[in-house]
């Protein structure tokens, strides 16, 4: 697995090299990255001069020395009503010899070598258009960490001067989170999706905000009390035809959609998030690709939970829109031993899986992550897969949103504090204990935990762990809701523990944020953490995070060491492993002693993490490179 270069003028150098007979090598261009790209250092006349040489002709990104300068591509110049250039676009070959549609002026040799030089100067950077499709993107839709990301991610990309779309459903469930779709707008086109046997009319809702073109999928299913997966009997049953509808109508935007003005069109970046967005790549190459649509266009499949694959029975197969001839990209065979029953004969389709086969690039949301998933324990069946294409595996820690995450401007909590005044800390944890009915006690150990009440947070560590842990003189308090057992369990425990432990079971974004101002430590013992966000909301936050050492947990939390740095200390939290109850009593307990009975080395921890960096925009750094390796490349699938 390559690692990530954050240079940008490294990456750029790397795959853009510019000299004075044109730009080599380049993929794509957006129209409006490129007038930033030469903003003000170019005098009109040469950027219209410019050619561009590139392997499109031969139906790839890759570089081709022999070619001709006179053989490649040219930029049109794109002029607004007042006929000033507003950007450019790349010119096929075939369509540039019509001197109508491309202005090409004589370029003298000295202009050239001049420019040739300013260019070497000068950090090149190539903005691409990025399609993220997604179950759910914040603030319109949040079960889980895949909202945020898609959330903030596009946001960051867009300040950085890329084109940006997300396109998700329009959820309506009738209650209070529909009003959060209330400045969208009907863009009153429609298309047809042709899948499970018959033709499915969707239409496409939007609001631009933050620099991003935030897309709707319209469709009756996406209508109906719960969340976006499911309601109180469990999961939709129809998922697979919701997410499919979803993919094919990411497909159409990018052409159909004049959004500002223009579509995206054909030389887009597809970043499709976990399974339910895993048929882009796939209808990609096997949909439009044969018949000459996208085939500039790459698609990178982005894992933030690879224990979700969207697999369905094999019959299922003729639902999702492909051709026949696919089917082995997404055959799955389930092992003898996870069958159901004797006549079963294992066989799925897995649309994870086909991604992973099809797709240009493969990302995860942490470096360790993208380790482990190529692992027997981590790959949840797809191990292999995924080590055979370990060459275009790369893992990007996340960023969070530094705006909506910040002790001192947050709307949710009672008080406000920062780095250099933590006063505010403590108000907010009385407060909290108020509101939650615990006894107001500033020294007493406060401790949370926030997530998905499933195996993969280890809940039932924690379970284990609370009967010994009650003994100490700490309060816990627990937000979440998932499977029904835990629930249960943490309503029975807070009857059995009253003046110590909290459960707020539901899924309340406010109540989030208190708790991850208002406690001292949070605990997450996850089984494998792709990234985990909890840990950074609450380091920023100055709250101390122990973690299970895995994926994302392991990457982001530095373990607290008081006698490095000359006895300054250094670290962020407390890592424990293996995984036992026993193990996060142990390292709970010298987080807490440390707490009590050594304040100066706590405040040291508690700046450190609040000191460090969280924002998207290192991860997007790196997210800029891979999107140019991935136009570096041939389209994997063409
Ligand atoms: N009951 C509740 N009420 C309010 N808010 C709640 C809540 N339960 C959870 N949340 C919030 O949902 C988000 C959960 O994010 P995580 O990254 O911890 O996990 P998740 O497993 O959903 O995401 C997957 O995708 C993300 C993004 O890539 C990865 O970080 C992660 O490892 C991977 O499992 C956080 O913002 C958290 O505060």
């Amino acid at each position: 697995m390559g690692s990530l270069q954050t240079s940008t003028n490294l990456s750029n150098k790397s795959c853009l090299c510019v000299s004075g007979r044109g730009v080599q090598g380049l993929s794509v261009v957006r129209q409006v990255g490129f007038s930033w790209l030469l903003q003000g250092q170019r005098k009109s006349r040469k950027i219209q001069s410019l050619c561009v040489r590139s392997s499109f002709s031969n139906g790839g990104g890759g570089s081709a020395p022999d070619e001709k300068v006179s053989e490649g591509l040219l930029l049109g110049a794109e002029r607004d009503g007042s006929g000033s250039v507003v950007g450019f676009q790349l010119i096929p070959h075939s369509v540039a010899g019509d001197a109508t549609m491309v202005e090409c002026h004589d370029i003298e040799a000295d202009d050239l070598s001049e420019d040739a030089e300013e260019m070497e100067k000068t950090p090149i950077k190539l903005t691409f258009n990025i399609i993220f499709v997604t179950a759910e993107a914040a603030p319109y839709s949040k079960t889980g960490g895949l909202g945020d990301v898609c959330g903030s991610l596009p946001m960051a990309l867009a300040a950085r001067g890329h084109r940006v779309m997300v396109v998700s459903p329009r959820y309506l469930n009738g209650g209070r989170s529909d009003e959060k779709y209330a400045n969208v707008v009907d863009l009153d086109v429609r298309a047809t999706v042709h899948c499970f046997g018959s033709a499915q009319e969707v239409s496409f809702y939007h609001e631009y905000r933050a620099g991003v073109d935030w897309v709707f999928v319209d469709h009756p299913s996406y209508h109906r009390p719960g969340t976006p997966y499911g309601d109180i009997y469990g999961a939709f049953g129809d998922n697979q035809f919701r997410f499919t509808l979803l993919c094919h109508a990411a497909c159409e935007a990018p052409l159909v959609l004049p959004l500002g003005g223009f579509t995206y069109g054909e030389k887009c970046l597809f970043l499709a998030n976990d399974w339910h967005a895993a048929l882009v790549p796939l209808l990609l190459a096997a949909k439009y690709r044969p018949y000459g649509v996208y085939k500039d266009a790459r698609s990178i499949v982005a894992i933030h939970n690879i224990a979700h694959q969207g697999v369905e029975p094999a019959a299922t197969y003729k639902n999702l829109g492909l051709p026949p001839e696919w089917y082995a990209s997404l055959e799955w065979i389930f092992p003898t031993w996870a069958r159901a029953h004797a006549l079963d004969t294992g066989e799925t389709v897995n649309v994870l899986k086909g991604a992973i086969a099809i797709a240009d690039r493969i990302l995860t949301v942490s470096q360790g992550y993208s380790w482990e998933i190529t692992t027997p324990e981590g790959g949840y069946g797809l191990h292999e897969l995924l080590s055979r294409r370990k060459s275009v595996l790369n893992g990007i820690t996340n960023g969070i949103d530094i705006d909506d995450w910040n002790p001192l401007t947050d709307e949710h909590i009672a008080a406000h504090y920062s780095i250099n005044d933590l006063d505010g800390k403590v108000e907010c944890k009385t407060a909290l204990q108020k509101e939650l009915g615990l006894p107001i006690r500033p020294d007493c150990p406060l401790i949370g935990f926030i997530g998905r009440l499933d195996y993969q947070k280890g809940v039932d560590i924690i379970l284990s762990a609370i009967p010994e842990l009650m003994q100490n003189d700490v309060q816990f308090v627990m937000l979440g809701s998932g499977e029904k057992q835990y629930e249960g369990w943490m309503r029975h425990t807070e009857n059995l523990f009253k003046d110590k432990f909290r459960a707020w079971v539901g899924f309340n974004v406010p109540v989030s944020h208190r708790i991850t101002a208002g406690c001292d430590i949070i605990v997450m013992p996850s089984r494998f953490e792709p990234c985990g966000l909890n840990q950074l909301y609450a380091m920023r936050y100055g709250t101390i995070p122990v973690v299970h050492s895995t994926g994302g947990l392991r990457d982001t939390v530095k373990d607290f060491n008081p006698y490095a740095q000359e006895g300054k200390g250094e670290g962020t939290g407390w890592t424990f492993s293996p995984l036992s109850s026993e193990k996060l009593l142990d390292t709970l307990k010298v987080a807490i002693g440390t707490y009590t009975e050594y304040k100066p080395s706590w405040e040291g921890l508690m700046k450190r993490g609040m000191e460090r960096d969280y924002s998207w925009e290192n991860a997007a750094i790196q997210y800029e490179q891979v999107f140019d390796w991935a136009f570096i490349d041939p389209p994997y699938v063409r």
